[in-house]
């Protein structure tokens, strides 16, 4: 078996992607957030307190021919931007791009925090994460991955994220259409349970290349890219006007400063990140200062390659054992 969906930009500035997913008989369509940071495939359910929905589509057990309750089975997680949200279980049909799994735990919201709700285009997260990070108690559940990996005719899936514009993520085989010239592969640490891989070093705009490790998550649901303090402000040293502003919680630049370019190696592969991905919005809309798409790791514990960095590569998710990533030119 095979899949292949859309990852659809929910705004202007790539915050986050959604992807369609049917769930359910008859199928009920929700646009998932598909986060490779966390393992809870969860919705906005029927379950979810109409005070805390605003637009979202939401899952109904009820209306599902093929839901059952998970009895006794509860979930609750909490996201590294503080966001959260808590429920119960059931299994039911799940689609995606035309993959399907019979028995997905699909976890019903029954409290979400307050920047999910009004965050409309998110209907929940699906989590390609590894499945020990599942929140899911007494019984932890796999993800839809490790579900369907046994029928995939390739155990991997495949992200190819797009500034602007609508990208994919494949499931079961690797699109020669997608990349050019090589993959990169790499090993991947899956303790505790991210895809957890080391870069081989950096360069600013036009610089030379600095050959370090830099240990971090490829990360879907993350946004940005955090990286440590002294390659960031070694970037930021190169941008007129930057500075690290306690108050905006990162580094900010006039919108009319010229930024270089960042590039990152894996193995003896170089990406490069565009100034345009790095110029990521105004502060407020309008603003002439904006907000920097490279911001430190400093405080988060973990170095995090997030959109602004998966847009600038074709990116292969190998679940075989042991798992690896792969970074390929597009
Ligand atoms: C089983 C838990 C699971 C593994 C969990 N995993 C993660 O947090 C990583 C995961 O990829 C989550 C997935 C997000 C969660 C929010 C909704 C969208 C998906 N990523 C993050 O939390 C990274 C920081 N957040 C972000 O990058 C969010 C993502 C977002 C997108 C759209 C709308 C709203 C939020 N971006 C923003 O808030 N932005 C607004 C501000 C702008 N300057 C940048 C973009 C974890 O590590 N939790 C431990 C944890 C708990 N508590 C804290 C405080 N930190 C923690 N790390």
């Amino acid at each position: 078996d095979t899949g292949s969906a859309a990852a659809v930009p929910i705004d202007d500035v790539d915050i986050a992607y959604v992807t369609p997913v049917t769930i359910g008989t008859p199928p009920q369509t929700l646009q998932l957030d598909f986060d490779t940071g966390s393992s809870d495939l969860w919705v906005f359910s029927s379950h979810t307190p109409a005070s805390q929905v605003r637009g979202q589509e939401i899952y109904s057990p009820n209306k599902s021919s093929t839901a059952k309750l998970l009895e006794g089975h509860t979930w609750s997680i909490t996201y590294g931007d503080g966001s959260a949200s808590r429920g119960n279980v059931y299994v039911d049909n799940f689609t995606v791009g035309g993959l399907s799994v019979a028995q997905q735990a699909v976890q019903t919201a029954q409290q979400v925090s307050s920047s999910f709700t009004s965050e409309t285009n998110i209907d929940g997260l699906l989590g390609l994460g590894f499945s020990t990070l599942n929140t899911v108690s007494p019984k932890s559940q796999l993800t839809f991955f490790d579900n369907a990996k046994a029928s995939l005719d390739s155990p991997v899936f495949t992200v190819d994220l797009k500034a602007q514009a609508a990208g994919t993520y494949d499931f079961g085989f690797i699109d020669k259409a997608k990349y050019t010239g090589e993959i990169t592969y790499v090993p991947v640490n899956t303790n505790p349970g991210y895809w957890t891989f080391t870069s081989s070093g950096y360069a600013v705009g036009s610089g030379s290349f600095s050959s370090q490790s830099i240990t971090g998550i490829a990360d879907t649901g993350t946004s940005l890219v955090y990286l440590p303090t002294a390659i960031v402000t070694a970037y930021y040293r190169q941008v007129s006007g930057a500075t690290n502003s306690r108050n905006y919680g990162g580094y900010v630049f006039p919108c009319s400063s010229a930024l270089p370019t960042f590039t990152f190696g894996v193995g003896d592969a170089r990406f490069t990140i565009p100034s345009s991905y790095i110029s990521y919005s105004p502060i407020a809309p309008g603003s002439s200062t904006c907000f920097g798409g490279l911001q430190s790791s400093s405080g988060l514990g973990i170095n995090i390659w997030g959109d602004v960095a998966l847009k600038a590569a074709f990116v292969v998710f190998n679940g075989a054992n042991p798992p690896t990533i792969g970074w390929a030119k597009k």
